[in-house]
């Protein structure tokens, strides 16, 4: 008989419970933490700088110790059963340290031995191969490009074959191109199985990729969502309307509506939420022409996942 209560279990990848930090010199960078990454998911932590963002993983990673709390990464303990739960994770930094005189292999097998995993010749020559570095093999590291480094970097992480890989701030500062390839590597890893936890500044990389999104502002996880519920939930639509001639104020019998004019009088904005199942448009439409208020032109934007974030970490605690 299958046990439920096993499998929800096995569901999770990482489990972090009430975990808090309060750095020696009394700054408190977490408080009571409690998030469960799901196996299989790209997990995106968003959060402003200082946040905590790079505190949390480096706790689950093994590099900080919690002042508080437990975690468990793929059900054991990190702190009791490290070489175990350290061999099960990868962590691609946000600084390049890796020893640079050495070369792309040796540091690639160096990183395997350090997890105690047996040589596998095969296995990095498939990481360099997907991450476009097999030519690079026995190259110095000094050697590379920034770009090329980075690629190094999550080979590196890569190398001991994680079931769980955090990137900090993978593309930060790096070209579109190199920024695209990553994503699709990411994807790619994800498809095999491997649970993903990204800490990202860029908005649009959490859009384009998570599952889902939790936003930690100093120190707490204010949220936890599944990405397209989030964006259901707070997004809006707004429909700018380009007037033929400029109104001096809205007139009263449109107060209503969700309505806003543009300060040179020549364009209102209606918004409107993107789950009522009606928009309000047409009778919106059809007022403003009773008004004798014309129109030359429609568009529409939808709020971005940014619009949602700027929101929720502005807001007053
Ligand atoms: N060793 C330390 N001693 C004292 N305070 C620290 C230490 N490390 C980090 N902090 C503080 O803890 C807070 C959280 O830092 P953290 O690096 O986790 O934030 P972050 O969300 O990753 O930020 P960023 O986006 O800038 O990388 C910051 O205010 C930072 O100054």
């Amino acid at each position: 008989m299958p046990n439920p209560a096993h499998d929800a279990a096995n569901d999770i990848a990482v489990s972090i419970r009430d975990v808090g930090k309060t750095y020696a010199s009394g700054f408190e960078a977490l408080k009571h933490v409690n998030l469960d990454i799901r196996r299989g998911e790209i997990f995106a932590l968003l959060g402003p700088n200082g946040a905590g963002k790079t505190t949390l993983i480096s706790i689950v990673c093994g590099i900080v110790n919690a002042s508080s709390g437990t975690v468990l990464a793929d059900g054991h303990d990190i702190v009791r059963e490290y070489r175990a739960t350290r061999s099960k994770i990868g962590l691609v930094p946000q600084e390049l340290s890796t020893d640079t005189f050495e070369t792309v292999w040796s540091t690639l097998k160096f990183s395997r031995g350090l997890f105690g995993k047996a040589p596998d010749p095969a296995h990095l020559e498939q990481v360099l191969r997907d991450l476009s570095l097999w030519d690079k093999k026995d190259a110095k590291i000094m050697t590379l490009s920034g770009g090329m480094k980075r690629r190094v970097l999550i080979a590196k992480a890569l190398a001991h074959e994680p079931s769980i890989l955090f990137l900090d701030e993978p593309t930060a500062g790096v070209d579109v191109e190199l920024r695209h390839d990553m994503w699709r590597m990411v994807r790619a890893l994800r498809e095999r199985g491997t649970t993903i936890i990204l800490t990202t500044h860029y908005i649009e990389e959490a859009e384009e990729m998570a599952d889902r999104i939790g936003v930690i502002r100093k120190g707490e996880l204010i949220l936890v969502e599944d990405k397209q519920t989030l964006m259901r939930k707070l997004g809006s639509k707004q429909l700018a309307i380009q007037l033929m001639s400029p109104i001096e104020k809205l007139p009263e019998s449109l107060a209503d509506l969700p309505l806003a004019l543009s300060e040179d009088g020549l364009s209102l904005v209606y918004s409107f939420d993107t789950q009522a199942d009606d928009t309000g448009i047409a009778p919106l439409l059809r007022r403003l022409h009773d008004q004798g208020i014309d129109f030359k032109d429609l568009h529409s934007s939808e709020t971005s996942l940014e619009d949602i974030f700027v929101r929720l970490v502005r807001a007053p605690a």
